[in-house]
């Protein structure tokens, strides 16, 4: 069964993107991943992306697009990564199940070891940005 993980892309007012890193003891422990998780039996992504920013991060957000969904599978079974613009509205993250958050530029993002789905994501963001001409924050 194909298993939805909702991703959230926070940016802050100078650009940068919040990544976080996964703790130790789990599937790919280490690896740079951004805030989400499984979405639920029932649930929209919206609200799974609301649902998992709050647990994790103790952040209130509103989603905003979507870009492209990324497909993969790391040998536990297909899931299907759906990467979401979103808007704090309030809070401050904190790293409630991470092992560290990092709020980072894009040279900073292209430094960091990502979960391998995330590539593609990171790929379209930045994109996303030289077309919008904000490729030097
Ligand atoms: N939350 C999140 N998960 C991601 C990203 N990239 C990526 O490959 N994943 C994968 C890791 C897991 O295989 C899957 C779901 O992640 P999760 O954090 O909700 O679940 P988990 O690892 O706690 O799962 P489990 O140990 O309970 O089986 O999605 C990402 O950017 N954010």
């Amino acid at each position: 069964m194909l298993l939805h993980v909702v991703a959230g892309l926070i940016q802050d007012d100078t650009g940068r993107l919040l990544a976080c890193q996964r703790p130790a003891g789990k599937h790919l422990a280490g690896k740079w991943e951004f805030p989400g998780g499984k979405v639920e039996e029932g649930e929209s992504i919206d609200a799974a992306l609301v649902r998992e920013l709050d647990e994790e991060l103790g952040i209130q957000v509103a989603p905003g697009a979507s870009l492209t969904p990324v497909d993969h599978d790391y040998g536990r079974g297909p899931i299907r990564l759906i990467p979401m613009l979103c808007q704090v509205i309030s809070g401050t993250p904190v790293a409630r199940e991470h092992e560290a958050l990092r709020w980072c530029s894009v040279a900073e993002l292209e430094s960091l070891e990502w979960a391998e789905a995330d590539l593609p994501i990171l790929a379209e963001w930045c994109a996303l940005r030289r077309s919008r001409g904000e490729e030097t924050a």
